[in-house]
């Protein structure tokens, strides 16, 4: 592991009985870096992410999270880390303040609840009980949970699933204030690819127990130079062109137009396009 670097795995593999969950993973993750672990249901993510929480067991690699083994770290190492899960514990009978001054005491430098609650965005919901909070209310809860003991490293396990398209968003800002302020470091799981482009500076494409790719959103599969898409109309029909170089095709359609192209739109692959080829022979 490098001094940069917060999660360091070689070589990972995990089997249930015959099954090879995971079968040789390496992920990196930087320090202050944003990594999406993206895949199809049952590709693995879920697995190696609890084996980097220190909370399943392994059967070959290389781990470590913070310069330490999950598998021996203790409740130091446990202090360091957030991890905000699928699985809402039992804390509907709480406040939002009581239930973020509870976590706050097992963190010796926790962050003020109050500040807290206010940095995900719930002041005006301190007072009201976890049970009657709505499911965007109750995941932001879950993130000031997660990061109120200054975590150098967040586990983000499909955090937005069941959100509208502008819960998502304030949810993004969310977590990009969080991580432009602190540098916290995340590891991100989500089935929205959006989701990846928008909050990841890197993403690893999971599929079978294999990394199928690994990049940045904007380059993964060859997507920055993969052809264009140039459509139009012609006379109300639509055309469209394949290319490697759309200015020129659209020079060519503007000369021929004598001025504005009709309905023009030039289109690259889009991050769920690039994905969904790589992990087209690879559906569990
Ligand atoms: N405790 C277990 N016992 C047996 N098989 C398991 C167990 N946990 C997971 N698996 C299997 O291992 C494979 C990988 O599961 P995992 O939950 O890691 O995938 P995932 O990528 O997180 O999927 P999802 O996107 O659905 O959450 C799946 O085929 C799953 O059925």
């Amino acid at each position: 592991m490098t001094e940069t670097s917060v999660v360091s795995v070689r070589g990972l593999r995990k089997r249930y009985g015959r099954f090879e969950a995971v079968a040789g993973v390496d992920l990196d993750v930087g320090r202050g870096e944003v990594v999406a672990l993206l895949g199809p249901n049952g590709a693995g993510k879920t697995t190696t992410v609890e084996i980097l929480e220190g909370h399943r067991s392994r059967d070959a690699g290389e781990v470590r999270v913070l310069g330490a083994d999950p598998r021996h770290a203790g409740i130091a190492w446990r202090r360091r880390i957030g991890i905000v899960t699928q699985q809402a514990g039992d804390l509907g009978r709480l406040t939002v303040a009581e239930a973020v001054r509870h976590f706050a005491r097992y963190f010796p430098d926790a962050r003020r609840p109050g500040e807290v609650i206010e940095l995900v965005g719930l002041q005006d919901s301190a007072r009201t009980r976890i049970r009657r909070l709505s499911g965007g209310q109750r995941r932001r809860l879950d993130v000031a949970i997660g990061v109120v003991g200054r975590p150098e490293l967040l586990f983000l396990d499909e955090p937005t699933t069941g959100f509208d398209p502008e819960a998502r968003r304030a949810f993004w800002d969310l977590i990009r204030g969080l991580t432009a302020a602190d540098g916290t470091a995340v590891l991100l799981t989500t089935h929205y690819l959006q989701e990846a482009e928008a909050l990841a500076g890197r993403v690893v494409v999971l599929a079978g127990g294999r990394v199928v790719a690994a990049g940045e959103p904007a380059t993964l599969g060859g997507r920055a130079s993969a052809q264009a898409t140039v459509a139009w109309l012609d006379d109300g029909r639509p055309r469209e062109r394949r290319t490697d170089d759309p200015a020129a095709v659209v020079a060519e359609l503007t000369a021929r137009h004598g001025g504005a192209v009709p309905g023009l739109v030039v289109t690259r692959p889009s991050l769920e396009d690039v994905y969904l080829d790589l992990i087209g022979g690879n559906r569990s």
